[in-house]
């Protein structure tokens, strides 16, 4: 969108618009000529923020005027921070929620997990004899309450909840609850049962309907035996054996909790290698680290194809078929098992044919900007959606990060988010985290562009702080262009990765070279010197560093 100046107040105004979101207009005076749905707008400055002075819009079922300017549907993260930013920005802001605030993250998801896995580090570390001798520490055998851990991570899921539930209550945001539906363009139904249904209108509406479990066919859930992440992290029981289908990071995540807690794991992989999505290089030190060494086996190219829950006395059993050729490979018989093959987008019922949208399995289809296509691949005017729903990076604080763009460009502000910059993180023991690409996208498009990728690696070993801790296995790996410095991807497995990786993701998204980023000062003794030592060992080109040198004092 771009900016004009109003003609009777200055303030930044958006030019006019027309259906497809094309500017058509930037003087206010030639509106009688425009095409029937057209909206003027007028901005002015108030305060710290925006405030709409004037809003008018006509034609085809779009509303005169609006009661938001922006309506959110779905409560999760992504909603959450696309909330707090609008009202920042002075925007009336409604956000739908049909179930409890929080959505996946809060309530089954980062947040209960991360309770269990802090448990999991504690009672990996007490049941650690030769780590904590090392120290010079001894201990009695470690043991664990499972109701305890359980009512920990319920507890926290409730406190993050009221957390975010009271700041966007105290912020001006109008918690609508009710299921979302789109009825018509910036319209939105919002309906309770045992309520008569209220229809509410906003000049911008954004989806943030995020993701539920998703269940291969074949795969009969009890909720006892058989069952996914939403009933696992209440940690109602932990089986003696238990057979993970899927290796990515809910299988990663949940394998280090139970074999903490003492469950044997199985996990059963479709593609030919354990954790498929990340760098094969860390993939491969993570399973010398994070699965050899435990009570864990594996069977990899090979589906799930069928899995009985237990009955009668009987198993779980599990039926394997080869993923290229689906014959017959094995049948597997375990106390229970965890169904983690990945997330369905959650966008049933919200009414996308009123608006001419058609998902593809199952997400919603975005630009680059978060804007909804429709059909036939033109934007869909007012209207964005974010998070798991878009299907573009399912984690949290990437849906928070796309709300927040979105917010930007509704103020007027041109924004796109770079998804590259966007870290991710395994909250196993120790952590994996990275951002960017993989060697191998990497390499790919350096072939494709014509430039020469290169690798540097950094060890936990030579690092004081992770030697005093006694935790130094791990490893911190830089790709990136030989030509211009630019950092393509940062990878780390170690202790605190999760933490250590925004140097790098702030460095993409900032696009801050290599060759600068060496001069940066870490303080000693700390974990982030593996990333120093990482970039000071990084050669480029012939690039001079960006930083200025001091000025010779003058005397
Ligand atoms: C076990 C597990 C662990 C995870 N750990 C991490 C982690 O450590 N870090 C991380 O970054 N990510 C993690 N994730 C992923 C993260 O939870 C999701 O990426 C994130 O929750 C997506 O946010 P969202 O706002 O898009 O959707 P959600 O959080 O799913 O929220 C969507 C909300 O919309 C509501 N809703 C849906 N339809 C309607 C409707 N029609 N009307 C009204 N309301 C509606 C839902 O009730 C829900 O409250 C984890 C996921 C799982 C399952
Ligand atoms: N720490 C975090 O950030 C975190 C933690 C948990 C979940 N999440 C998010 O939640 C989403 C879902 O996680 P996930 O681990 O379920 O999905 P995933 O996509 O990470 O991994 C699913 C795995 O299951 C395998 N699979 C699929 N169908 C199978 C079958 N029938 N038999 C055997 N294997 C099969 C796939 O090959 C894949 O390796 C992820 O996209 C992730 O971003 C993030």
């Amino acid at each position: 969108l771009s900016l004009s100046s109003c003609k009777w107040t200055g303030s930044p105004r958006l030019s006019h618009l027309d259906f497809s979101g094309h500017a058509v207009h930037r003087s206010w005076n030639s509106c009688s000529v425009c095409f029937p749905v057209v909206k003027k707008q007028c901005w002015q400055r108030r305060g710290k923020g925006f405030k709409r002075s004037f809003v008018e819009a006509s034609g085809n079922g779009a509303p005169q005027s609006f009661d938001y300017d922006v309506i959110i549907i779905g409560a999760g993260v992504g909603g959450h921070g696309a909330a707090l930013h609008a009202v920042e920005q002075g925007l009336k802001t409604a956000i739908i929620e049909g179930d409890t605030v929080g959505g996946t993250c809060v309530n089954r998801g980062c947040v209960p997990s991360k309770a269990l896995l802090a448990v999991s580090g504690r009672m990996r570390e007490l049941q650690d004899e030769h780590h904590l001798k090392a120290l010079g520490i001894q201990v009695a055998a470690a043991s664990y309450d499972r109701q305890a851990v359980a009512d920990h991570a319920n507890n926290l899921a409730s406190k993050i909840r009221g957390n975010l539930t009271n700041s966007m209550k105290s912020l001006g945001v109008d918690i609508l609850n009710g299921i979302g539906t789109l009825v018509a363009p910036q319209k939105v139904k919002c309906g309770k049962i045992g309520y008569p249904d209220k229809i509410v209108t906003g000049r911008d509406v954004i989806i943030a309907t995020g993701s539920i479990p998703f269940v291969p066919p074949g795969i009969e859930i009890d909720g006892k035996t058989v069952f996914t992440s939403d009933h696992a992290l209440k940690l109602e029981w932990v089986p003696d054996w238990i057979a993970i289908i899927g290796s990515g990071y809910i299988g990663l995540e949940f394998s280090d909790v139970y074999t903490a807690l003492g469950s044997e794991v199985t996990f059963v992989e479709a593609l030919d290698q354990l954790m498929p999505g990340f760098d094969p290089e860390l993939g491969k030190l993570a399973q010398r680290v994070l699965i050899n060494p435990r009570k864990i086996d594996y069977h990899i190219g090979v589906l799930a194809k069928k899995i009985t829950p237990a009955k009668n006395g009987r198993p779980v059993t599990i039926e394997l078929v080869d993923t290229k050729t689906r014959k017959p490979k094995d049948v597997l018989e375990v106390d229970a098992a965890l169904i983690a093959t990945g997330r369905a987008p959650f966008t049933k019922g919200l009414g996308l044919e009123n608006v001419d949208v058609v998902t593809q399995r199952g997400f919603i289809p975005v630009d680059e900007c978060m804007r909804v296509l429709d059909g036939d691949g033109n934007k869909v005017p007012h209207l964005f959606c974010i998070g798991d729903a878009n299907g573009k990076m399912m984690l949290a604080h990437a849906a928070s990060a796309q709300g927040i763009s979105v917010i930007e460009q509704i103020a007027g502000r041109p924004n796109v988010l770079n998804h590259l910059s966007v870290p991710a993180a395994c909250f196993t023991h120790p952590e994996i985290s990275m951002t960017g690409l993989t060697e191998p996208q990497a390499r790919a498009k350096g072939e494709e562009e014509g430039f020469i990728v290169k690798v540097v690696k950094t060890s936990f070993k030579a690092n004081t702080k992770a030697l005093a801790e006694n935790e130094s296995e791990g490893l911190a790996k830089l790709i990136y262009r030989e030509d211009t410095g630019e950092i393509l991807g940062v990878h780390i497995l170690g202790l605190h990765a999760a933490d250590l990786i925004h140097e790098a993701s702030n460095a993409i998204a900032l696009d801050t070279r290599v060759q600068d980023i060496k001069f940066t000062v870490h303080a000693h003794p700390t974990l982030s010197e593996v990333l120093d030592e990482l970039f000071k060992s990084a050669k480029v080109g012939n690039h001079a560093p960006v930083i200025k040198k001091a000025e010779p004092l003058a005397v």
